[in-house]
């Protein structure tokens, strides 16, 4: 499966450009034969948490109509990274994936909300997990600060999924432990993950990219760099399969000792 990574940068609040630069995106990765093009955390709006009331997207419509749009025009499936969006006065960090017929297969609502970037004063935290079926393959997909928490992805994981996408705008100073995450829910969980990140910065942070993906075995094969672009890498899915047969972590696992 060929999967592309939309490294972006993010107009600040500025929704209608950062729809122009994602659709530009998808039209390239299309272009270049990807089966799959994903993209990072909140791109709608960037943080621009102030501004919500404005322009987060009311029930998710405006993403979901252009991007299920988008899919099906050009025949490519769309983890859609995650936009701010806002429901009965109330908002979310919300990431829709859809396949490459344009049906919305997966919404997720981040869980674990970012306290040093203010997010919980504006966001509501989601509550459910994130199992999904995108080209055949078993997914699950995860918000940035999420990436912390190895008992909530492996709630996930446990479910099956092969693959681990990674949607953020993970600041630069931190970048080594994201890529040390990254690694660590890959070797643990015997998956692919495909991590986007994005580049720029905005009134209180820099992002430095580095988006990775990385094979079951902790390796890392594509590594993004630091400027905005679309990267493609090439996996085999049955790769997973042989690495669980290995060593049988998940059918080792002692449930009944983990609190
Ligand atoms: O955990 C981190 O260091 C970054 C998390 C973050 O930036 C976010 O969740 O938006």
């Amino acid at each position: 499966m060929k999967i592309a990574l939309a490294q972006m940068d993010v107009f600040l609040g500025n929704p209608k450009k950062n729809f122009e630069k994602v659709q530009q995106f998808v039209i390239q990765a299309a272009e270049k034969k990807a089966d799959l093009v994903v993209f990072p955390e909140m791109w709608n709006t960037g943080y621009a948490l102030s501004a919500l009331t404005t322009i987060a997207d009311v029930d998710g419509r405006l993403t979901q109509e252009k991007l299920s749009k988008w899919a099906k025009e050009n025949q490519i499936s769309i983890v859609a990274g995650s936009v701010a969006t806002q429901t009965s006065g109330k908002f979310y960090n919300c990431s829709y994936s859809f396949d490459a017929s344009g049906n919305l297969v997966s919404t997720y609502n981040k869980v674990h909300l970012f306290g040093p970037m203010n997010e919980e004063k504006f966001i509501q935290s989601g509550t459910k997990e994130n199992v999904f079926e995108l080209n055949g393959i078993l997914s699950s997909a995860v918000i940035c600060y999420d990436l912390r928490f190895p008992e909530w992805i492996r709630t996930n994981m446990a479910k099956g999924p092969e693959i681990l996408y990674v949607v953020a705008q993970w600041p630069k100073e931190r970048i080594e432990q994201w890529k040390i995450l990254l690694q660590a829910r890959a070797i643990e969980n015997q998956a692919f993950v495909v991590a986007v990140n994005r580049v720029g910065k905005d009134q209180n942070n820099q992002f430095d990219g580095h988006s990775l993906v990385v094979n079951p075995l902790g390796k890392i094969i594509l590594a993004c760099g630091v400027n905005e672009g679309l990267q493609l890498v090439d996996i085999d899915p049955s790769e997973v399969m042989r690495v669980r047969g290995q060593i049988p972590v998940f059918e080792d696992r002692r449930v009944e000792l983990y609190h």
